[in-house]
């Protein structure tokens, strides 16, 4: 896809389950969720969840959820960008437009799990981090480790915890 066709973001709804799942599986880097995980995470969590488009065609997700057990800890699931829509930075601004929502404005950490082998949202982080001027840190106690996962099935997830991002004026 050209550089040249704009990319507009904006909160997904049922419609785009089966385009997400689709983008996953074209992703390649990522848990491949089932159909419904993605129709029920664009329909019941689109507050905290993006799409992204370009010429008609998904090109970037991001799910995430406030924690239950701690409202100010937006942890994202995944982040997922079109092979051919690389290079742009989509996954940060999908990210950092997700944080310009009303609904994340207490939010004052970011978490995720990051396997070793997914440098690209290691480095995304990374950046929040950088400009948010907090720090990142990592904890495999708190992730889920690859003995949580069938036997040789998965690599060890870390946490990844940003913050604390400052407070948005109100
Ligand atoms: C931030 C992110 O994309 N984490 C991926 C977690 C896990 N491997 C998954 O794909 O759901």
């Amino acid at each position: 896809m050209s550089p040249s066709h704009p990319i507009s973001l904006r909160p997904p709804t049922k419609q785009d389950g089966t385009p997400v799942w689709e983008l996953i599986q074209r992703a390649g880097t990522l848990d491949l969720n089932s159909t419904y995980c993605y129709l029920l995470l664009c329909d019941l969590y689109a507050d905290t969840c993006m799409v992204a488009e370009q010429h008609g065609r998904l090109v970037g997700f991001v799910s995430a959820l406030l924690r239950p057990d701690n409202p100010e800890a937006l942890f994202v699931w995944q982040v997922a960008v079109d092979p051919e829509a690389r290079g742009q930075g989509l996954a940060k601004r999908m990210l950092t437009e997700l944080l310009a929502r009303p609904q994340a404005d207490g939010v004052r950490y970011v978490e995720a799990t990051i396997g070793p082998s997914n440098a690209a949202s290691r480095a995304l982080f990374r950046s929040l981090a950088k400009v948010g001027d907090c720090s990142m840190e990592e904890s495999h106690e708190q992730g889920y480790g690859s003995t949580l996962f069938p036997a040789g099935q998965h690599e060890d997830e870390p946490l990844i915890r940003v913050g604390p991002l400052a407070r948005r004026p109100s």
